[in-house]
């Protein structure tokens, strides 16, 4: 049956309140407008930064929502004006829009795009500043501009990238977020050079792309980070070369990797959300030339600090949302470069059902799991 053009009644997870249990709810999913693009979402992956803006520290989270922003699947229909993906098109989703006519898209400098982030950042449309999903009447918030926790979702047109259809949805939903942002640290934050020494802080799966982004920058040293030391085994995979747990040592950590590196490090990585942590990274770098590059996200009313002595001898300091790369024009060949040679299935540690999806989120707080994939239709 034909569903252009009509409310779609679907199942989708609904977060009510913070912290309280995700409910699968049938949700109506209201038509594309212009420049929208409704999706058939197959597969969805969880990211701490779900669980993040569950939790009620997110700035912008706003209740009753539906979260998600790591998935792929088939474009349903499209709304008016829409030209670049069409019904059947295979795509992933992108939290991080691209619309190639923005300050910022024109810019060059950076990935960030201006056309719909006011929209995204209150859960609405930009078309109308309403949501498309509701539940007899009741709207929900819409999430990152992607809200991939549901059968069904609208996008902006800006926000989705079309990929080759060879690619299996149920592997590279994950290049929708955590593992592009460690590859794209590396290589577009970053731009580490070949015989770097670089640390890595957290070892979960966007540090682990950090890692994976190193060796293939030709990088000498790897230096993993992380409180559990069951992470290290498997970080090897990945390309870390050495491991350090803070917990074993007495001196500061920051201490501990200068002293191992004859000064310090050519590149650190915060992948964990901690601002003490991402002080320790600032301060391994070494005098006149070490950055570190901030990935993890924070919680509202947290700030750095460090002494300004520490940038005035030549460390930088930086940022990377996405990993720097620009989603429409970079997310495809990203699928391409999994077809041939990126990992993404080693982060996959469990396959789940959208209906387990609480339990997916207790899983993600145990120190065996990366990424939970969830098929949305069974
Ligand atoms: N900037 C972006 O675009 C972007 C994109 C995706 C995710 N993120 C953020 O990146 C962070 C990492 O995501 P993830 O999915 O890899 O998370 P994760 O929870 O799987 O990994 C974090 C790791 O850090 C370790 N850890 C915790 N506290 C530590 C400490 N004090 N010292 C050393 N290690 C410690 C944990 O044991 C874990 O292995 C999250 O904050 C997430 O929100 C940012
Ligand atoms: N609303 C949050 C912002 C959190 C944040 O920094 N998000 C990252 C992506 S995390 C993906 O897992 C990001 O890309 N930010 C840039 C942007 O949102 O435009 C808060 O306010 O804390
Ligand atoms: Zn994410
Ligand atoms: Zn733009």
């Amino acid at each position: 049956m034909a569903t252009q053009g009509q409310v779609i009644t679907c199942k989708a997870a609904v977060a009510w309140e913070p912290n309280k249990p995700l409910v699968i709810e049938d949700v109506q999913v209201a038509p594309p407008q212009a420049g929208e693009v409704r999706v058939k979402v197959l597969y969805t992956a969880l990211c701490h930064t779900d669980a993040y803006t569950w939790s009620g520290k997110d700035p912008e989270g706003l209740f009753p929502c539906v979260l998600g922003h790591e998935a792929a699947g088939i474009v349903e229909s499209v709304g008016e004006g829409v030209t670049e993906v069409k019904a059947g098109d295979h795509v992933i989703p992108c939290y991080q829009a691209e619309c190639r006519e923005c300050k910022f898209c024109k810019s060059g400098k950076t990935n960030l795009c201006g056309k719909v982030r006011a929209a995204t950042g209150v859960g609405v449309m930009m078309n109308d500043r309403k949501s498309r999903f509701s539940i007899n009447g009741k709207p929900i918030y819409h999430f990152m501009g992607t809200s991939t926790f549901s059968q069904y979702t609208v996008v902006h047109d800006v926000s989705v990238a079309k990929i080759d259809p060879v690619a299996p949805l149920e592997k590279v939903c994950l290049l929708g977020c955590g593992v592009p942002t460690g590859l794209g640290a590396v290589w577009n934050t970053a731009k580490v050079e070949p015989g770097s020494i670089v640390a890595v802080f957290g070892l979960g799966t966007v540090g682990l792309a950090v890692a994976e982004g190193a060796k293939a920058a030709g990088a000498s040293r790897i230096i993993g980070i992380d409180i559990d030391s069951k992470k290290f085994d498997r970080a090897k995979i990945f390309g870390v070369t050495e491991f350090i747990n803070p917990k074993e040592h007495e001196k500061p950590i920051q201490q501990v990797i200068v002293d191992l590196t004859d000064g310090g490090v050519d590149y650190s990585f915060e992948c964990i959300g901690n601002v003490s942590v991402m002080r320790a990274a600032l301060e391994c770098c070494h005098k006149g030339w070490g950055t570190s590059v901030i990935v993890g996200v924070a919680a509202s009313g947290q700030e750095i600090s460090t002494r300004p002595f520490q940038l005035v001898t030549g460390r930088v300091w930086k940022g990377t949302a996405f990993g720097g790369f620009k989603s429409r024009s970079q997310v495809p060949s990203l699928v391409d470069k999994y077809l041939k040679e990126i990992k993404v299935d080693e982060y996959i540690t469990h396959n789940m059902t959208l209906a387990d999806i609480n339990k997916a989120f207790d899983l993600m707080h145990d120190g065996d799991c990366l990424r939970v994939v969830l098929n949305m239709f069974v």
